[in-house]
């Protein structure tokens, strides 16, 4: 019988960024960057022959042009990206892959070691 499952997989990327927003003196409104993590999770069928729910190197042909975007970039000078927050940025990515991946349910994008943000689309 048909199973469902979810598959993952994680990207990296450096970039630069600061908070135009936050209160004055918050250190995120100065200059700093982050080695960015981000989770992409896809859902569906475990096909019967594949034995997959859709080939891991679906999900790295589509993150490859944001990585373009991303990779060693100041963010803030990317289009939708003015205000870089984890939240910005994880719905940033979810309007851009949803497109190429219908069966999209989870960014995570981790800017340290513990903090992040996950996004579902809501
Ligand atoms: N909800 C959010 N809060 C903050 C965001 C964000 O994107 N969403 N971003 C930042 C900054 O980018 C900051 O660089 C990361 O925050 P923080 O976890 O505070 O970073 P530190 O590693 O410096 O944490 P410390 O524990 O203070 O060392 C801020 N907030
Ligand atoms: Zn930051």
């Amino acid at each position: 019988m048909t199973h469902t499952a979810e598959i993952y997989r994680e990207f990296t990327f450096e970039a630069a960024h600061r908070l135009p927003n936050v209160p004055e003196g918050h250190k995120c409104a100065r200059l700093h960057g982050h080695s960015y993590r981000v989770e992409v999770h896809v859902s569906g069928p475990v096909g019967d022959g594949t034995g997959w729910v859709q080939d891991f190197g679906d999900l790295k042909v589509a993150f490859k042009p944001l990585e373009d975007q991303l990779d060693h970039h100041f963010l803030n000078e990317v289009v939708g990206l003015e205000n870089p927050t984890s939240e910005v940025l994880a719905k940033w990515i979810w309007d851009r892959l949803s497109v190429e991946l219908p069966n999209l349910t989870e960014v995570r994008v981790r800017e340290t070691c513990t903090s992040g943000c996950i996004y579902r689309g809501e």
